[in-house]
């Protein structure tokens, strides 16, 4: 069963330049017989004494202003980050999709792109093989696949990143908000794609400003406010506090649409 646990998380950057000079008062201090306390070094407090669990199952949207700490916290949440101060502890295999052509080679060609991503992604090369006759269809990419990535444009490439990241399996899946950026018409395509994949995957967390996407897919949620939970619960119930506004509001009469929000 997978789970997130991390209690008084917090993720601190200590500031580059700040850090070189204090490194060198350091060493000039340890010669000198003294050295520069640990507050001289200014930090940035990405996020603050967060706690947060979660358990298969869960499908939380990730919102908040610009700056508030959601990157990070799914960085946090995916092992990437260790808590700078307090604990975090993930059991599962996590799948964050933070950026839906990292991994991708410009150089080889789409197919073998499809491979290697998959791999990135927790996948093994048999089972993407298996997969791959669906990424194709899916992407419409025809005879592209056997060619360099490079020779892409800038939309075949989001097909392709798009035809792979909802062919995995994922036990914990973790998302960007990129996803949403994709082209609508192809995305309409992929929503079907994209709700299979989240009900296949243990547990989903989603960092998104888009309304609708955060409805279809998720049904509590986590507002993130100057590297603070400001509050976990229901989706409607915090899309609610954090807008001034329900986007449910208009909505009711299909209240049945999977929200998951309070009535
Ligand atoms: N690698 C880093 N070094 C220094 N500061 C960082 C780093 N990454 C994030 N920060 C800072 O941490 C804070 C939170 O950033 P984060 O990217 O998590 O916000 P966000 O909620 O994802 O924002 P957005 O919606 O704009 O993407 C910001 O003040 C940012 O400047």
């Amino acid at each position: 069963m997978v789970s997130i646990d991390v209690q008084n998380a917090w993720v601190e950057f200590p500031i580059f330049d700040a850090k070189t000079r204090s490194l060198k008062k350091a060493v000039l201090g340890k010669a000198g017989g003294k050295i520069g306390g640990e507050g001289k070094v200014p930090v940035i407090e990405a996020l603050r004494d967060v706690s947060i669990s979660l358990q298969h199952g869960d499908r939380v949207a990730l919102v908040g202003h610009n700056g508030a700490g959601k990157s990070t916290l799914l960085r946090l949440l995916s092992g990437i980050y260790e808590p700078t101060r307090g604990t975090s502890r993930i059991v599962g295999k996590v799948a964050p999709v933070f950026d839906l052509g990292v991994g991708m080679d410009p150089e080889i060609s789409g197919y073998d792109n499809i491979i290697i991503r998959g791999l990135f992604l927790g996948m093994t090369r048999k089972q993407m093989e298996s997969r791959i006759d669906d990424i194709a269809e899916f992407s419409e990419l025809g005879n592209y696949l056997s060619m360099p990535l490079r020779t892409y444009s800038t939309g075949m490439r989001v097909r392709l990143a798009l035809g792979v990241v909802t062919s995995i399996d994922p036990e914990i899946l973790l998302l960007d908000e990129g996803i949403g950026a994709v082209d609508a018409a192809f995305l309409d395509k992929a929503r079907d794609r994209l709700n299979d994949l989240v009900k296949r995957s243990g547990m989903l967390v989603f960092a998104s400003h888009s309304d609708e996407f955060l409805k279809s897919l998720c049904s509590t949620a986590i507002w993130v406010d100057h590297g603070q939970v400001r509050e976990h619960g229901p989706l409607r119930e915090v899309l609610t506090h954090y807008k001034g506004r329900d986007p449910f509001a208009n909505d009711d009469e299909h209240a049945s649409v999977g929200a998951g929000g309070t009535p």
